[in-house]
């Protein structure tokens, strides 16, 4: 063969091989997407064996058939007349709310039970009242200290007796609660205790024996039980040790219970607690009184400050709220802004002192302060009735968090609005501080999609979310998309795509790392101009080139690369797994955007339902580098 001939038939093989390449990435593309369909079918076949009502058990123990399961909503059980008096007299409440004496009936019949309810819906009454109409006590485990307190607080002035064993406890106090514990005259129903009480006091766990063979040791409540599993959102090493507790005490019913767990951390709980077969009842996320909503951050002008100062003047005038920031130093400048316009706003954040924290939380619950600025340290244990709003100025880290921290809004079941404001730099933020969390970009991504998604409902991608069938009819147009639908449209952009990839490409031969902010400002045309003549530049608005950006991201047609310092971590782009596609003349990518200011580069293709599966498994935890970057809460 001569040396042209040589060429030619190696040029015709790099164009097969690259050709191969592309098919590849689609069979992996479709193959992902078969997978993702079988279980959303088998997800749906396990529904159509259920009776449809929205609160009822999902994936039971198989010790238990449904129709079985319905007997436990009855009150025809010989505590019946006792739990109904106890409830109105005791806890001074006129009925039970769903599923609550269904979980209650379960826990008194001795069968483990995990309790997957929204925030706020009532779980602690699930455990409190059984407490209250037992023999002996109910062990509570419970995170933070804090939420012990308010719980003590709140039994205390119900009458009902508790107490309580953690890091502060006196040595009196605790010698006094053990003493008590195998005393058939004590008189307290619940005992609250930190995980790592259980994990690290052997004379805690030797009287708990000594109770538990003298059957006092009724129930054994385990809250937030989703912090025993990595998977989940809030994982605490203690939790991991709870598993002896049924092993040491396998007669006593395990009650677990959690606002936010998918299918897999309970599977996780489940194993890690050591329930053989628990009994899993979960209660729809959908909170109707609940308006969803997504601002867009402006990166040229952030206004969004003013913005919310402006709602909170006049939409939730004289009406209580929390805005939810992402630093401490956020808290305490937003706080002050908010100050500067007249609104009576308080910071709050890990960093201020615990007097200084109760009080402001004291104050925000008897309406002195209206709003608190808050890092996600305000969390757990808030419990606030009359809340008609929550702001976020920061995404979440993850949809779970969200929902947590937004449904603190309308506990009173009376209309209250969740806000967040989307910002395109923030998720590089908040990207850069997930880093080395489980699969923390993954679900990262998946709150950047709730945000930047104008396709479907928000309360559909929230339910989805916690593997929740979703019927459309459900939202009543409480969020922006299902309300302002036809101010979107479906378009595509191809070309955009291949526009961007390029100047991620061109940075990559050049071995030049180009931020999310380098590559915008580069399409933008604000580079240098060595590089603008290499490149195909936008007349898109910022806010369109983010969107597009982002867009991309959560498709897989860009990625993020990280590159760490002993003090920071940088995010880069580069480009994603499904890149090559776009080589591909027959490959589209079409996103819904909003219909304000699209311009004649992007081609309109009317109302198209396409929606390009996301990307998953792609996780910067597997990085080699092992620094972790932390935020202030
Ligand atoms: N049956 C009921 N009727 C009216 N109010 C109820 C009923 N049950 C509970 N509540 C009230 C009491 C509390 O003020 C509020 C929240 O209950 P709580 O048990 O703290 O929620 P929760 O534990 O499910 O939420 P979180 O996930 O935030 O901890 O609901
Ligand atoms: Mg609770
Ligand atoms: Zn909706």
């Amino acid at each position: 063969m001569d040396s042209d001939n040589a060429d030619d038939v190696q040029a015709g093989l790099d164009s097969v091989e690259a050709e191969l390449e592309v098919v590849k990435l689609q069979i992996a593309e479709l193959l992902e997407k078969q997978a993702s369909l079988t279980s959303k079918r088998k997800q749906l076949l396990r529904r159509l064996e259920e009776p449809c009502d929205s609160t009822q058990p999902s994936g039971s123990g198989p010790a238990m058939t449904k129709q079985e399961l319905l007997r436990y909503e009855n009150d025809d059980f010989s505590w019946s007349t006792e739990l109904g008096q106890n409830l109105k007299d005791v806890f001074q409440l006129s009925k039970f709310r769903p599923l609550q004496l269904k979980a209650i009936n379960l826990s008194m019949s001795g069968k483990d039970l995990f309790l997957v309810m929204p925030t706020g819906r009532g779980k602690s009454l699930c455990y409190q009242l059984p407490a209250v109409c037992s023999e002996g006590f109910t062990l509570v485990v419970t995170p933070l200290v804090s939420l012990m307190e308010d719980q003590l607080m709140y039994l205390k002035s119900i009458d009902v007796e508790a107490v309580s064993l953690n890091a502060s406890s006196s040595k009196e106090h605790a010698k006094t609660v053990l003493a008590e514990m195998t005393d058939s005259k004590a008189p307290f129903k619940l005992l609250y205790v930190t995980p790592e009480k259980i994990a690290k006091s052997k004379l805690l766990m030797s009287r708990l024996e000594k109770a538990y063979n003298a059957g006092r040791l009724s129930r054994i409540a385990v809250d937030e039980v989703h912090c025993c599993s990595q998977w989940g959102h809030d994982f605490r090493p203690d939790y991991k040790l709870l598993g002896i507790l049924k092993r040491q005490f396998p007669k006593v019913p395990l009650l677990g219970l959690t606002a936010t767990a998918t299918g897999s951390v309970l599977k996780d709980c489940q194993k890690i607690l050591c329930v053989p077969e628990p009994i899993t009842l979960t209660a729809s996320f959908n909170r109707t009184n609940l308006y969803y909503e997504v601002r867009l951050k402006d990166s040229n002008s952030d206004d969004s400050v003013s913005d919310i100062s402006a709602l909170i003047k006049e939409r939730y005038k004289d009406q209580s709220g929390i805005v939810y920031v992402f630093s401490q130093k956020d808290a305490e400048t937003v706080s002050a802004d908010l100050q500067k316009k007249g609104i009576n706003a308080s910071p709050y954040h890990a960093n201020m002192n615990p007097e200084d924290k109760s009080q402001v939380h004291r104050k925000w619950a008897t309406n002195k302060i209206q709003v608190v600025v808050a890092t996600v340290a305000f969390g757990m244990g808030i419990d606030k009735a009359d809340v008609r709003f929550v702001i976020h100025h920061t995404i979440s880290k993850s949809i779970e968090n969200y929902y947590q921290e937004s449904g603190r809004a309308g506990r009173d079941d009376k209309p209250a609005d969740c806000i967040v404001y989307f910002g395109f730099n923030d998720i590089f933020r908040i990207s850069t501080m997930v880093v080395m969390e489980n699969v923390g970009q993954q679900k990262l991504l998946n709150m950047v999609d709730y945000c930047q998604n104008v396709d479907r409902c928000r309360r559909s991608v929230i339910a989805v979310h916690f593997d929740e069938v979703w019927d459309d009819e459900g939202c009543n147009e409480m969020c922006d998309v299902c309300r302002h639908g036809n101010d979107y449209i479906t378009v595509d952009i191809t070309q955009h795509a291949k526009d961007v990839v390029q100047i991620v490409e061109l940075a990559g031969s050049l071995e030049e790392k180009l931020t999310p902010l380098k590559v915008t400002e580069a399409w933008m045309g604000k580079g240098p101009a060595k590089r603008r003549k290499m490149i195909q530049t936008t007349t898109l608005s910022r806010l369109e080139v983010e969107a597009i950006i982002t867009s991309l991201l959560l498709q897989g047609y860009l990625s993020e690369d990280f590159s760490f310092t002993p003090y920071t971590t940088y995010f880069y782009l580069k480009l994603g797994g499904k890149a090559p596609l776009l080589k591909n003349q027959s490959h589209s990518i079409t996103m819904k955007m909003r219909r304000t200011g699209l311009d004649a580069n992007t081609v309109k293709v009317s109302q198209v339902k396409t929606k390009e599966g996301k990307r998953s498994g792609d996780n910067a935890a597997n990085s080699p580098v092992t620094k972790k970057v932390k935020r202030d809460l």
